[in-house]
């Protein structure tokens, strides 16, 4: 070291260990080092408040980085050292900066910043350039660098604030004017942002919540977050003072730091159960429609058979044919009849029902020719559509009536559904021929959903949406998978209607967590159970003991029956167990993990 000009230490500690070795003579000086400030912007792809490994080759390296990077303003990090034979890592630690050591860093980090070697600071350049007399010159162009440096990162520091504070003026914006009162918490329930909607429709009368926990404002929302688990799935909140319950739904978001944030959205809207009513009333059993609300879009169907009907009704719909439509009660008859009279020329004029399928003879005398000095139907429908629902219905007296009138009959298109085979009916000298071929210029068949499975999960998604007002709702999001399994398999005998109402059923009834089989109505349910095969008393016998016994594995069922007197040899016991596994009565779960009933299981046992 005697012959050089100069020794440059690159550390403190590095010249401390060389002290020994140091004579007077020797001119040095301890290096004063810094990052590539061009580098260091790389840091910032980091979100803030994480904790960070600091890797460099030894204990004391790693911690003057982080003493430096500290100095150097970089704060919003939580530094750890890191280096080799490094007592533990923390698996949690996602992020790790290295100073150009990267063969060093923990091997479960997901982000490795590499921000460079420790270059000398420009205080140690200048020293460098005097002591051996260098022109100034010199020093002008590393400064010049060094200051370009500075720039750069002044200029993305900048940017990126100028961005952050522009996306949250958005964000506040979009808050502030959407119709959903919105709600954002922390991990302790603070509340970190809060609209005015949300405040307005839950009663909260203070204005500066922010910071404040939403169980002091709203105490009925205590332990929400917990709620969301199951996002999506909205539930209702009956407030103090407040007669109507509203429905909230809660939702888990992370901020750009990855801190996990509550969300909680109250909505305005009232949910649409029904469709606006049309205007007119409903006396007894005689619906008096004075309007027609379905068009052809409100007409869901997958099914190419059906979209070729609905097709074809469209193209009547431009015609003033009279039309017969055939097919099952629910199957959406009237929906088309409807949309045939408001996509037809008569679609300003009224559009009157009579259902036949529940009237009287003399009620419905009484509804086509009143003799109070009241309009009769016809005459009320006069420019526009008479739907005559269940035509079928129609005693053979009742249809020599109809045909008789029909030569006096006002400017009315008829539109009649059955659900018999008219023309079987004809045969059978239960309905007159001539009327038939009346009323039904065209026809119109629709089907029954067994003959259109394709069609369950689109309705329920059209009918869920509809009443609960959310065009975001999934049913499939909704409801476990072996809900969803067995409402894909059952028959639907009421069809579209039938779907309709369970859509209903579950708007009243259900409210938190994910809808089960358990949930349905009874008397789907005991369809559903009828459906699947019939146990025997032994194998029924076994399906309670897996109830009973969750978990347990083979020998140890069978030892539960023993003791309960029910000797049953171990290879009985293993036919009974795939047979219920193999109907999806139960789930044999792998490597010990015993028997478990399922849904349909339970079904079984109710
Ligand atoms: N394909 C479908 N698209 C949309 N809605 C449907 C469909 N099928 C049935 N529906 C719904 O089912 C309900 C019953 O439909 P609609 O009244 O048209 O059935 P229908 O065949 O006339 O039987 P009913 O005479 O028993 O009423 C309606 O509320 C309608 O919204």
């Amino acid at each position: 070291m005697e012959k050089a000009d100069l020794v440059l230490f690159s550390s403190r500690s590095a010249a401390r260990m060389a002290e020994p070795l140091m004579t007077p003579k020797i001119r040095y000086l301890i290096c004063i080092r810094t990052f590539n400030h061009t580098y260091l912007n790389r840091i910032l792809s980091i979100p803030s408040n994480s904790e960070v490994y600091l890797v460099n080759d030894s204990e004391c390296s790693a911690k003057d980085s982080i003493q430096l990077l500290y100095t150097l303003g970089i704060t919003q990090y939580r530094f750890i050292p890191y280096y080799p034979d490094c007592p533990e890592t923390d698996p949690r630690i996602q992020y790790a900066v290295t100073v150009g050591e990267n063969k060093l860093a923990p091997r479960n980090v997901q982000t490795l910043v590499d921000i460079g070697i420790r270059i000398a600071d420009i205080s140690t350049i200048s020293e460098i350039a005097s002591f051996f007399h260098l022109p100034l010159s010199l020093a002008d162009v590393v400064s010049l660098n060094y200051i370009n440096q500075f720039v750069q990162l002044l200029k993305i520091s900048n940017h990126q604030l100028s961005q952050a504070t522009n996306t949250k003026f958005i964000t506040q914006s979009i808050i502030s004017n959407i119709d959903t009162g919105i709600c954002i918490i922390d991990d302790e329930g603070k509340i970190q942002m809060i609209n005015k909607q949300f405040k307005e429709a839950l009663d909260i009368p203070r204005s500066h919540l922010v910071g404040t926990l939403l169980k002091e404002a709203v105490p009925e929302l205590d332990g929400i977050a917990k709620r969301s688990q199951d996002q999506r799935s909205p539930f209702f909140l009956v407030c103090r003072g407040k007669e109507e319950p509203l429905k909230l739904t809660v939702q888990e978001i992370r901020d750009m730091n990855h801190r996990r944030l509550t969300m909680i959205h109250c909505h305005m809207d009232q949910p649409a159960l029904e469709r606006p009513a049309p205007e007119g009333d409903t006396e007894g059993n005689v619906i008096k429609r004075e309007g027609a609300y379905f068009r052809f879009d409100d007409y869901r169907t997958a099914n190419s058979r059906s979209l070729r009907m609905v097709e074809a009704a469209r193209r009547i719909s431009l015609t003033d044919y009279r039309v017969l439509i055939s097919g099952e009660p629910g199957t959406g008859r009237e929906v088309l009849a409807q949309a045939i009279h408001n996509n037809s020329r008569r679609s300003a004029e009224p559009f009157m029902k009579l259902n036949l399928t529940v009237l009287s003879e003399g009620q419905i005398m009484e509804e086509l020719f009143p003799g109070d000095g009241r309009e009769g139907i016809l005459n009320r429908a006069e420019g526009g559509t008479l739907y005559l629902n269940g035509i079928h219905c129609m005693s053979i007296s009742m249809q020599k009536e109809f045909l008789n009138m029909m030569d006096q009959m006002p400017d009315v298109r008829f539109i009649a559904s059955t659900e018999e085979d008219l023309y079987t009916m004809c045969q059978e000298g239960r309905f007159l021929k001539s009327l038939f071929y009346m009323i039904g210029e065209v026809s119109l068949e629709t089907f029954p959903i067994r003959q259109r499975p394709e069609d369950i999960p689109l309705l329920f998604e059209y009918f869920i949406r509809n009443i609960y007002n959310n065009s975001a709702l999934r049913w499939t999001d909704m409801c476990s998978e072996e809900l969803w399994n067995s409402l894909t398999a059952y028959s639907w005998p009421g069809n579209g209607k039938e779907i309709e109402n369970l859509c209903k059923y579950v708007y009243c009834f259900h409210s938190e967590g994910k809808l089960t089989i358990r949930d349905l109505p009874a008397y789907i349910r005991l369809q559903m159970a009828k459906k699947t095969s019939l146990l025997s008393p032994l194998e029924k016998r076994v399906l309670q003991t897996v109830a009973q016994n969750p978990k347990t594995g083979r020998a140890g069922l069978q030892e539960i029956l023993e003791n309960e007197g029910i000797q049953v040899a171990e290879g009985k016991i293993r036919s009974i167990l795939q047979s219920l596994s193999e109907q999806g009565l139960i789930k044999v779960n792998r490597t010990r993990g015993g028997c478990e009933i399922t849904e349909t299981g339970e079904l079984q046992l109710e």
